[in-house]
């Protein structure tokens, strides 16, 4: 019999996909039988009786996600693996109930991007024109969470969002990291030589400028509301460009004409989910308070001593003037631990005691993906 290298191919291909499609048969099953379960808990839930019942259950996510990267033995990365449990978890979510999210928009931003990580496509994802209005929404009950943005490794604290929990009963039920990729992008009828115009967000515009100053030095460079909105804006105009992320390039049909050009490789921003319900522990989670201080020397040494007192890791300090007196201050503080912890209590205790004000905006799960 003589040997036919391309008949060989096709007969391990197709002994290749029969195993394949054995296995995501098992896969589709295994996947019913799972949200037949989900199905199940949600009747216990509600057979529980409390007045309000919550399907969503952070620490429980988180502790799923987890144990699939802690399983995982490849060839998959575990945030591959933890990417697709997360999709499975959301779709049996939201058999028990579609869940509601406002977030930082329009349709596109990394705001939007960030909600669909953290809870998966079959959330049902609302923009906001403001980081107010999402806090607005969640109090109202209109929507189930929140996700703002809070902070971003070049260029600091979104102020307005921390300002927003000084006023607010609303508790911090997450935290979820995104890499931030900018590119630069026009639309069928801008002529690519003649870009004179540049649309972003202020902080994309400051995260690409050195890659602006050497590329674009002479273009116009004109701040927005939301890169969501520059690309969008750019459609119809052909001397135009704008930076945003992926999402807006697919949404608006716009192409890629230089694709990461952040100054920082590793450029990522920090985004909080914020609901109204207390989070209980998950196993590795992390606390985030605020406090406002009389301004007198050492007030933050006196402040701080407990946390080093008690070994509670401190992951993030923040300063903002207090809007209440001329010479207070206030203190966003964040550590390692659940309120639940012992030496959280202790040190907290300790802390109260030394401080105008102290308010526990949240025990979470730390992110996972
Ligand atoms: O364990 C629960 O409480 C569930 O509702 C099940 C489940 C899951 O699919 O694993 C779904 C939603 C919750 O947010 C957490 C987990």
């Amino acid at each position: 019999m003589s040997h036919d290298p391309q008949s060989e191919t096709k007969q391990n291909l197709i002994a290749l996909r029969d195993r394949i499609d054995t296995i995501d048969e098992q896969i589709g099953e295994l996947i019913s039988e799972r949200a037949r379960c989900a199905q199940e808990v949600a009747e216990v839930k509600k057979a529980a009786g409390e007045p309000q019942v919550t399907f969503y259950r952070p620490e429980r996510e988180a502790q799923v996600l987890r144990r699939a990267m802690e399983r995982n033995k490849g060839p998959l990365n575990d945030e591959e693996m933890a990417r697709l449990f997360r999709e499975i978890m959301s779709a049996c979510l939201a058999l028990e109930e579609p869940i509601k999210v406002a977030f930082l928009g329009p349709e596109g931003t990394f705001t939007q991007q960030a909600a669909i990580k953290h809870f998966g496509h079959s959330a049902v994802t609302r923009p906001m024109s403001a980081i107010d209005e999402v806090f607005r929404e969640v109090e109202a009950g209109a929507v189930n969470y929140g996700v703002v943005p809070v902070e971003n490794s070049s260029e600091g604290v979104v102020t307005h969002t921390l300002d927003n929990f000084i006023g607010s009963n609303l508790k911090i039920c997450g935290e979820v990291e995104l890499r931030i990729h900018h590119h630069l992008m026009i639309s069928d009828v801008t002529h690519k030589d003649a870009i004179t115009r540049i649309y972003s967000h202020s902080q994309s515009l400051a995260q690409c400028r050195k890659w602006l100053d050497a590329h674009y030095p002479k273009a116009e460079r004109v701040a927005v509301n939301s890169n969501a909105e520059a690309a969008k804006r750019i459609k119809g105009e052909w001397n135009a460009a704008a930076i945003a992320g992926r999402m807006a390039a697919e949404l608006y049909g716009l192409n890629m004409l230089h694709e990461k050009i952040e100054d920082e490789p590793d450029n990522s921003t920090r985004f909080l989910i914020i609901g109204t319900e207390r989070v209980p522990a998950s196993g590795t989670d992390k606390t985030s308070i605020v406090v406002s201080v009389k301004n007198s020397p050492g007030a933050l040494h006196d402040l701080l001593a407990p946390f080093q007192k008690h070994k509670v890791d401190l992951t993030r300090v923040e300063t903002r003037p207090s809007r209440t007196g001329a010479w207070n201050y206030v203190f966003f503080i964040d550590f390692k631990g659940h309120t639940d912890d012992v030496p959280v209590q202790t040190a907290l205790a300790e802390v109260a005691e030394r401080v105008a004000d102290l308010k526990v905006l949240g025990s979470y799960p730390k992110g996972v993906l």
